[in-house]
């Protein structure tokens, strides 16, 4: 009846030219707006790392809390598609532990699939999740949990020899069995030339408009970080002012006595004897 997404979905969209949209969530409100408003793709991103527990990157990310904020997430799901990252060295270690922490992903946590970084270093994995009925979505380009070996968190692919690699690693991708592949801050260019070369969709984030779909960082585009605004990132509102706003206005009520009035506070039953109860009542063990 809600027209559930399947990677099949997405995969007809590209054939048809729709864009394919995604954005991140790490609970249960966010999902449920998000998915209500219509995103095809909720991604349980690493990113809670720096976003919601403050890291400095998403290294220290573990599978127990993949597992604990992916569950929130399905939980208010109904029509989108929950893809879940896998964390830093949950898979890079073999392709036993890869298929063991995508299970737990997908059994205990209730993902539709599982996304993991790189290139040709984990063409097994992505081959064994697949081949076990796991949809596992690539990612290319800059690739955070990569970051010291990047040097930081920089745009990839710019020279002849990393864009080619690129583009030979996202066909390999697509040949190991990966339902779609997230390009990262590559070049415009790049990204149009890989999207135009593969028949399964990319999902760019700071790659471009030629992509087939976009993704980014809910708390990105509501501008609820005041201090992160990368040049991919469009703000639709400022949220990061719009709520300063209220809790000051919460404090200054509850200070100037405004909050909570009447209407917000609660009476006795009619039955009950108010002038004995603001007495003191009965009761001996109360003093005066
Ligand atoms: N809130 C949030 N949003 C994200 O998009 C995001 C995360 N966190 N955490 C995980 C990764 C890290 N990401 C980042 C973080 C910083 C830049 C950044 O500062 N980029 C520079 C470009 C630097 C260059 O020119 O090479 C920029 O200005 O966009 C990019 C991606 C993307 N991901
Ligand atoms: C930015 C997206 C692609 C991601 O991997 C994350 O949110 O962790
Ligand atoms: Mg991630």
């Amino acid at each position: 009846m809600k027209n559930k997404i399947t990677i099949k979905t997405l995969i007809e969209m590209k054939e048809r030219g729709e864009k394919i949209t995604a954005l991140t969530a790490y609970d249960v409100q966010t999902a449920r707006l998000v998915d209500e408003a219509g995103v095809e793709l909720i991604l349980v991103g690493d990113s809670l790392g720096m976003v919601v527990l403050g890291y400095e990157n998403t290294l220290p990310v573990t599978m127990e809390e993949m597992v604990h904020h992916t569950k929130a997430v399905v939980r208010g799901t109904e029509r989108a598609l929950v893809i879940a990252d896998m964390p830093f060295m949950s898979y890079q270690t073999g392709v036993k532990d890869a298929l063991v922490n995508a299970g737990r992903l997908m059994k205990e946590a209730g993902a539709h699939g599982v996304k993991l970084e790189g290139g040709r270093e984990v063409l097994p994995q992505v081959e064994t999740l697949v081949k076990a009925g796991i949809p596992v979505l690539g990612h290319l380009g800059l690739t955070p949990q990569s970051v010291h070996q990047l040097g930081g968190f920089k745009v990839q692919g710019k020279d002849q020899l990393q864009a080619e690699r690129l583009k030979r690693e996202a066909k390999e991708l697509e040949d190991a069995g990966a339902f779609a592949i997230v390009l990262e801050c590559i070049p415009a260019i790049l990204a149009r030339e890989i999207s135009e070369s593969l028949t399964i969709p990319t999902i760019g984030i700071g790659a471009g408009p030629y992509c087939d779909g976009q993704i980014l960082v809910t708390q990105d585009l509501l501008g609820m970080d005041a201090n992160f605004k990368p040049r991919f990132v469009r703000r639709y509102v400022n949220l990061h002012q719009i709520i300063t706003q209220a809790v000051k206005e919460y404090i200054t009520d509850v200070k100037m006595q405004n909050f909570p009035d009447e209407k917000e506070s609660f009476s006795l039953s009619d039955s009950v004897n108010k002038t004995q109860l603001y007495s003191g009542g009965d009761s001996k063990d109360e003093n005066s």
